[in-house]
């Protein structure tokens, strides 16, 4: 099952930078594992923001739950999710 979702990351002001970096390093190892495993299967930037769009492919909305609750940074995220079905008229045979 495919879901569209939004990550803004707010990370506090008064954040030590040490924890910072060990956040985003933490973050960006797990977000590679799970687009090499397929869960996640797109991850774009938003120009001008630090927030991305993803395609999570995941068996069902626990399982998208449980997987964004494991981010180092989901403390510090608003996420919004939409799910996904496919289109009548796409040509991907994988829009599912
Ligand atoms: O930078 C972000 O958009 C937040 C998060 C998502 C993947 C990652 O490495 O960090």
């Amino acid at each position: 099952m495919l879901f569209h979702v939004r990550m803004t990351v707010k990370l506090p002001t008064d954040m030590p930078a040490e924890q910072v970096t060990r956040l985003k390093a933490d973050e960006k190892e797990l977000a590679q594992r799970l687009q090499g495993e397929g869960t996640w299967r797109h991850l774009w930037r938003i120009a001008g923001l630090y927030a991305n769009v993803s395609v999570f492919d995941v068996a069902d909305a626990q399982a998208l739950h449980d997987t964004l609750m494991q981010l180092p940074l989901y403390p510090c995220m608003e996420i919004e999710v939409m799910a996904l079905c496919r289109h009548p008229s796409s040509i991907h045979d994988d829009d599912r």
